[in-house]
């Protein structure tokens, strides 16, 4: 049963989670189980593990499920609408016999078999998230709430991957889990960064109340090959501005900092916490802190030096530093990120010539 919260105080529970699904052990493993008892019930290390992952047609979704995939041990099943996602990001799996993929909108409820949920799927870009802002809250708020209930009708362990933005415009900083945020209930993000956080309280009161095995990571700024390319994003912008010769779009004041994470990091991250005994929510992202003036000199040094930087205008409440406190992530998962942003541009860049049709001038 997983440790303390973030803050210290005992707010996780130690009732013991829902027995899985009674198909768990008809359809797969009968005659394995002689004691039924929850408390010293232990699956057996031969059984497949069967893993959901909802957005797994998305960019870090589609990288989860390629590392997933890897363990010949691993049944693995994406759901997902493809609204920001793509079948494409998946291609090399289809077909494969430990890998299913089903078109579905979390808002809808979902009935399968399963023993770990990675529920990722929402938009996660600002244009994107801000398109349809009351599907966006719909997906954080009735999607979570449809895959906690699938949680606790299979008890299978659930992973929130809620967001940095929880933070808001944060006024402490570096950001350490224990703090409660900046967040404008009523602004044009509140529909992604107060769902994710909504979608967290449900998934702390599914864990006290019904005893659900949860997990939640807090991703701060990921980037990497696959991405959309015109995904919105900033790195992604970046680079296919770079590559298509088109001036870099700084939004003003091109101070504000982010800090990226490159997605192998991240996937690292989030299998760790699944498979760790810590609830979180857990910071997961790279330190390295640069403002946005910063990032577009770095792309036009290593992408296309003949490229202009432009000022042009920003959105409402961009927040306007953000860099995470990564102590706890390492001291309980032992994990910190290993690729610098210089090293995974360029890896990016690679991804982003290929499906851009640009070659590399020598
Ligand atoms: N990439 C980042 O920097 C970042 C940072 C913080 C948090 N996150 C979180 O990580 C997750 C994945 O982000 P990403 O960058 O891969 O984004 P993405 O947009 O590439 O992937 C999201 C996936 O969810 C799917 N989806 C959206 N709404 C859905 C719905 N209602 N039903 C089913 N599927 C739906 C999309 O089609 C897509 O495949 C999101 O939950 C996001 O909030 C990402
Ligand atoms: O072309 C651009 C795009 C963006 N930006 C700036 O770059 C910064 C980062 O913007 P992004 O759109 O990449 O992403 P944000 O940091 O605002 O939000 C992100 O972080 C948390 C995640 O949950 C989300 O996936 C994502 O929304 C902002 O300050 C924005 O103003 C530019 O300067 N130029």
């Amino acid at each position: 049963m997983a440790a303390n919260s973030s803050n210290g105080e005992q707010q996780t529970t130690s009732k013991p989670p829902p027995l899985p699904s009674p198909l768990r052990f008809s359809k797969f493993f009968q005659d394995i189980f002689a004691d039924m008892n929850p408390n010293t019930l232990v699956l057996p290390v031969q059984s497949n593990m069967r893993i959901l992952v909802t957005g797994g047609a998305g960019f870090i979704g589609s990288h989860l499920v390629d590392k997933l995939m890897e363990n010949e041990k691993n049944e693995v099943t994406v759901v997902d609408n493809y609204f920001t996602g793509s079948k494409d990001n998946l291609r090399k799996w289809i077909g494969h016999p430990r890998f299913e993929l089903i078109r579905h909108d979390v808002t809808e409820p979902l009935l399968i078999e399963v023993d770990q949920i990675y529920h990722l799927a929402c938009p996660a870009s600002p244009i994107f998230y801000k398109y349809n802002p009351v599907k966006t809250i719909k997906t954080n708020v009735i999607g979570t709430l449809n895959m906690l209930g699938l949680a606790k009708r299979v008890g299978a362990r659930i992973l929130l991957t809620s967001t940095s933005e929880v933070y808001g415009d944060p006024l402490i900083h570096p950001q350490p889990e224990t703090y409660w945020g900046n967040v404008n209930p009523i602004g044009v993000r509140s529909c992604y960064d107060e769902g994710k956080r909504v979608a967290e309280t449900l998934m702390f009161d599914y864990h006290r109340q019904h005893g659900i095995e949860i997990r939640i990571a807090r991703i701060f700024n990921t980037y990497g090959p696959r991405m959309n390319i015109d995904d919105g994003r900033v790195v992604s912008n970046f680079i296919a501005q770079a590559l298509r010769g088109e001036s870099l779009t700084v939004q003003k004041p091109g101070t504000q900092t982010r800090s990226f994470c490159y997605v192998s990091d991240m996937v690292d991250g989030l299998i760790r916490l699944m498979e760790g005994e810590n609830t979180g929510p857990i910071n997961i992202g790279n330190p390295g802190e640069f403002t946005m003036l910063e990032l577009a000199e770095t792309v036009k040094e290593l992408i296309n030096p003949e490229v202009e930087i432009k000022m042009v205008e920003n959105t409402p409440d961009d927040p306007r530093q953000r860099k995470p406190d990564i102590a706890k992530a390492k001291e309980l998962l032992g994990w910190e990120p290993k690729v610098k942003l210089r090293e995974g541009l360029p890896l990016m860049e690679e991804d982003f010539r290929l499906r851009l049709g640009v070659t590399k001038k020598i």
